[in-house]
């Protein structure tokens, strides 16, 4: 198994290329499913999340062929993939492969709008929460569809004549499910309007992805998306937006080094909750022609608290990191986490590098401290996993990440983006 050695004590300077986004990646991949025509996504990142997807869409009938190629001038490596689905030749997503990703479940909303049916297993996903679907369960059955559980499957089956357009409310807002709500509702009959929808920018760019198919979108990026329901979807060619995550992560990681990087391909709109949350942390954000640049020559980083919130608040992908940068802050900040109740795991990883938090309820206070020193540690989930890279930057000495498989999900090529701008970072296989 992988692991990662980071040597710390270097600043980061240099250019590093923000990827395609993984989570608008994966239901723009699954919309692939609505159509017997050929999607084309532009800018897929090369992710172990992706290539999961692609085994799960293959085995409902999708032909999948990858063009490689280098993308941006230095070095970007997301790949233009085509997506055809001619027939579905299966409606059932098994366990074996649902299991290991929570977004294949969402292959639902389109198997059922298509086929009438599907049968899916409850999914899996980094364990940062209990992550029920009833929330899924409820939209779908709003636009009609009859659904049952059964030996850990959902198998849902619209009525005759196709799905029926609704109006359904989220009690809560779920950015999955208001995926698969608004892909369901482009082939249903009639007009369906969400509320309280999810307005992250990935359920925006799946709307602009599905209006180039064909389907009839307003209001995406909103909370309230209206969707009038089309007799079919055609084919398109569409590009994936950068990936915010990805752009927090290393802004987060060039507040903590100190240094001076260029983000390319990104921009501040994604994520501006996150980089004002940055800049107050003592980093200098400014926008370029290419990106976002990001600088911090001395003057140390200050604590700041945050709360994590549904889009355009403080992003729950970016509160490990931001602890791990709060760990070197000259006092004491507190970080709240309010969308899933297990996603302080790497809080004891980042302790063996010698970081000072303790833990009430869903929030975490943080004690500065002025060295942190390297240790071996363990990723737990994706985005705790990078945490603890972005805590080794800058520890004494040697941290060694066991378990990167979790960081393998969501960075593509973490290890040469970084060392390119100067940190000391090297894959391990044993
Ligand atoms: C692949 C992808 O895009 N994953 C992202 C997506 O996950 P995901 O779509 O799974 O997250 P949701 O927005 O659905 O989850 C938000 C909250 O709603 C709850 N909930 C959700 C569905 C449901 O049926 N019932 C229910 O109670 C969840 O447990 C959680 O507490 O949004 C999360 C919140 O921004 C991000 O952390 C994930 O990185
Ligand atoms: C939690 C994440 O992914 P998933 O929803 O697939 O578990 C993530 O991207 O941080």
């Amino acid at each position: 198994m992988d692991r990662i050695r980071i040597t710390g004590g270097n600043e980061l300077r240099g250019i590093i290329p923000i990827s395609g986004a993984k989570n608008a990646a994966l239901p723009l991949m699954i919309a692939s499913l609505l159509t017997d025509d050929t999607l084309t996504l532009e800018n897929v990142p090369h992710l172990a999340d992706v290539e999961q997807l692609i085994r799960i869409l293959g085995n409902h009938g999708a032909d999948i062929s990858v063009n490689g190629r280098r993308e941006r001038q230095s070095e970007g490596y997301s790949r233009t993939i085509h997506f055809t689905s001619r027939n579905i030749v299966d409606t059932t997503a098994p366990y074996e492969l649902v299991s290991r990703m929570r977004a294949s479940f969402w292959v639902i909303g389109p198997l059922l709008a298509r086929e009438g049916k599907a049968r899916v297993s409850l999914p899996g996903g980094c364990a940062i929460g209990t992550r029920p679907v009833d929330l899924f369960i409820e939209a779908l059955a709003a636009l009609g569809a009859t659904i049952e559980i059964d030996g850990g499957y959902i198998n849902a089956t619209a009525p005759k004549g196709g799905l029926i357009g609704a109006r359904y409310v989220f009690p809560k807002v779920s950015v999955g499910a208001t995926h698969v709500m608004m892909m369901a509702a482009t082939l249903a009959n009639g007009t369906t309007t969400i509320g309280n929808a999810a307005r992250e920018p990935e359920v925006a760019d799946l709307a602009r992805c599905l209006n180039a198919m064909g389907a009839k979108i307003t209001g995406a990026g909103t909370s309230t998306i209206t969707i009038e329901g089309v007799m079919s979807l055609s084919g398109a060619r569409h590009r994936v937006l950068p990936d915010r995550i990805e752009t927090g992560t290393y802004a987060m990681a060039v507040a903590m080094t100190g240094g001076d990087v260029v983000l390319e391909g990104t921009n501040a709109a994604l994520l501006d909750t996150a980089l004002e949350a940055i800049r107050r942390a003592g980093a200098e954000i400014s926008e370029t022609e290419t990106g976002l640049r990001v600088v911090r020559n001395g003057g140390g980083i200050k604590p700041v608290d945050i709360v994590t919130d549904p889009f355009p608040g403080f992003p729950t992908d970016l509160q490990a990191q931001f602890m791990g940068l709060m760990t070197k802050s000259s006092g004491i900040s507190h970080i709240t986490e309010t969308i899933f109740e297990n996603r302080f795991m790497h809080v004891q990883e980042l302790a063996r590098l010698g970081a000072k938090i303790s833990l009430s309820g869903q929030t975490a206070k943080i004690e500065g401290v002025a060295r942190l020193k390297g240790a071996p540690v363990m990723a737990t989930d994706l985005r705790a996993s990078v945490s603890l890279v972005i805590a080794g930057l800058v520890a004494e000495g040697e941290t060694m990440v066991s378990r990167v498989y979790h960081l393998d999900r969501g960075f593509e090529r973490l290890e040469e983006k970084l060392n390119r701008c100067g940190a000391k970072v090297e894959r391990v296989s044993d």
